[in-house]
């Protein structure tokens, strides 16, 4: 049996003012990958990855799960096969933690028809993993930065969708929970025979967490391999734009002990 495909093919994004913001983009990821967009500023990342998550229509191309094109995918089945984390999430108010995880539980059973089965993940233990049961009861509005990232998160493992798409997942993280985020990705991929993508500005992160790089500049896939051929092949400095600044931030990563 084939394992989990999704794929992009010819995908093009042309702004309102017929403004290309993505050309011609071409990929393919398979079951148990975890895949790390890199790239500038305004190089097309949340635009291509909310294409990916069905939030965005391409203005041309095609993005399929296991050969499924996902416009012919109805939207039920297609909201349960992918979970996308926006780069921002405005926070409701009137909520705590609890209540708002126990939302999206509800919504996953009535909405999108789980079975309590399907969906027994155990709360107590999805708080623990993000660290966040000190804060069950707290409201949204009140959580710090890095704790309503965490929050937002646990939310997208409950539904434990086959495809994540994660818009810089880490942002916010400090780095004891960005660890813990890595090895959370990595034991979703195994266990529910996923796959997880995801873009970040933070190098050091990408390097942990991903086996496969692809880079976007200006629109354009320019990269698209294993992580470690990537990051033998020395060319972040191009892919930055780095006009020898490079050696500054390579020495004072260095320099960092534990
Ligand atoms: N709907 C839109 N209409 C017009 N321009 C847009 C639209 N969406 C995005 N853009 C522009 O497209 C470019 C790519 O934006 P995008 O948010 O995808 O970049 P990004 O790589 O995620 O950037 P960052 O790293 O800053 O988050 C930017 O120049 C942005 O201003």
């Amino acid at each position: 049996m084939m394992g989990l495909n999704f794929k992009v093919k010819t995908l093009f994004y042309l702004d309102y003012n017929r403004k290309t913001l993505l050309k011609d983009i071409n990929f393919e990821f398979n079951e148990g990958e975890i895949i790390c967009f890199l790239g500038n500023n305004g190089a097309g990342k949340s635009t291509l990855l909310k294409i990916c998550a069905g939030v965005v229509e391409p203005s041309y191309g095609q993005v399929s799960i296991n050969q499924e094109k996902i416009s012919n995918i109805n939207n039920l089945y297609r909201s349960r096969m992918i979970s996308w984390l926006p780069q921002s999430f405005t926070r409701a108010e009137n909520f705590n933690v609890e209540e708002f995880l126990l939302l999206e539980r509800e919504n996953n059973i009535k909405f999108l028809q789980k079975s309590n089965n399907e969906f027994s993940i155990d709360f107590s233990s999805l708080l623990r993993d993000f660290d966040i049961a000190s804060q069950a009861k707290k409201e949204i509005i009140l959580l710090s930065g890095g704790e309503w990232k965490r929050v937002q998160l646990a939310r997208i493992w409950q539904r434990k969708s086959k495809i994540l798409i994660l818009d810089e997942p880490d942002g916010d993280l400090d780095l004891k929970h960005k660890i813990n985020l890595v090895e959370k990705c990595r034991e979703y991929v195994v266990k529910n025979k996923a796959i997880i993508f995801l873009a970040t500005h933070d190098l050091h992160f990408a390097k942990m967490i991903a086996n496969r790089i692809c880079a976007l500049n200006n629109g354009v896939l320019t990269w698209n391999s294993e992580a470690d051929i990537f990051w033998n092949l020395n060319i972040l400095k191009k892919l930055y734009d780095l006009n020898n600044q490079d050696e500054f931030y390579f020495k004072s990563k260095e320099s960092l002990s534990f």
